[in-house]
């Protein structure tokens, strides 16, 4: 079975930051940005966020024929929030951690899929993605959920906005957090492809040579 192909995409200040420490909604990316990251999300069949940037940034990611994932393990997503208050689609993908009152909660509002242990298993639901005809993923993180797809060699592609920006601060989230690497021997390497500038930011483009299948 194949995966679908997936493009991680995220918008970072010039130290790797993708918030300050106080995780509230901010923007990074220029206007410019915005425009491209609006336009690129309509070329994909899913975009997938996690749980942590669901409640830090309350997206709409409201784009007509697209699903929208969430990696919740827990059954955290506010009942009111953004994804599950409009009409679109939405998949919330839960383990057995959440509560069962909150799981039929979440499914009057959402499609639930369950899985078990204590992270929603990414092989698992790429493979149900993919039977659900979903061919190419938007990952827009955050910074925990990178971790997830790049240490599987999930991602195929990597595209990031680099800013003028700095924050600086060791507790404000990065592009890719989890748990890392102890060894250089274990980097995830990718192959640079391209480079644009874009405003004041440059806009990278990252392919990894090796994308494992499932
Ligand atoms: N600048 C950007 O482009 C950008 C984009 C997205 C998010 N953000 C920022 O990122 C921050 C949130 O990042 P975060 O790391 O706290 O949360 P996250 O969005 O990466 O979500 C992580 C959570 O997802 C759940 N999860 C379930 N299964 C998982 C799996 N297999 N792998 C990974 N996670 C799994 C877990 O509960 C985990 O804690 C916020 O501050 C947000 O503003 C920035
Ligand atoms: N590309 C990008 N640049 C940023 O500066 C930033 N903060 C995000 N963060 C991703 C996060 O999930 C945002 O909240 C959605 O980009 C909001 O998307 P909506 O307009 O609500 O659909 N993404």
């Amino acid at each position: 079975m194949k995966k679908p192909y997936i493009l991680i995409n995220s918008a970072l200040t010039l130290d790797g930051k993708i918030s300050t420490k106080k995780r509230k909604k901010i923007k990074i990316s220029s206007k410019e940005d915005f425009i491209r990251v609006k336009k690129l999300r309509k070329r994909f069949d899913g975009i997938l966020v996690g749980i942590g940037t669901v409640l830090a940034d309350d997206p709409k990611l409201n784009v007509e024929n697209t699903l929208r994932i969430v990696l919740d393990s827990r059954g955290r997503i506010p009942l009111d929030s953004n994804l599950l208050e409009d009409e679109l689609p939405v998949l919330v993908a839960i383990t057995e951690k959440a509560p069962l009152s909150r799981v039929k909660r979440i499914e009057e509002k959402a499609e639930v899929i369950k899985f078990k242990g204590s992270k929603v298993d990414l092989k698992n639901l790429l493979k149900k993605l993919r039977e659900k005809g979903i061919k190419k993923l938007l990952v827009e993180g955050g910074g925990t959920v990178n971790w997830s797809f790049l240490k599987n060699r999930y991602a195929d592609e990597v595209c990031v906005y680099i800013s003028n920006l700095i924050f600086g601060g060791k507790d404000a989230p990065t592009f890719v957090d989890g748990e890392g690497v102890k060894e250089k021997q274990d980097a995830i390497e990718l192959k640079l492809k391209n480079v644009e500038k874009l405003g004041e930011g440059l806009l990278l483009f990252w392919e990894l040579p090796h994308p494992k299948g499932l």
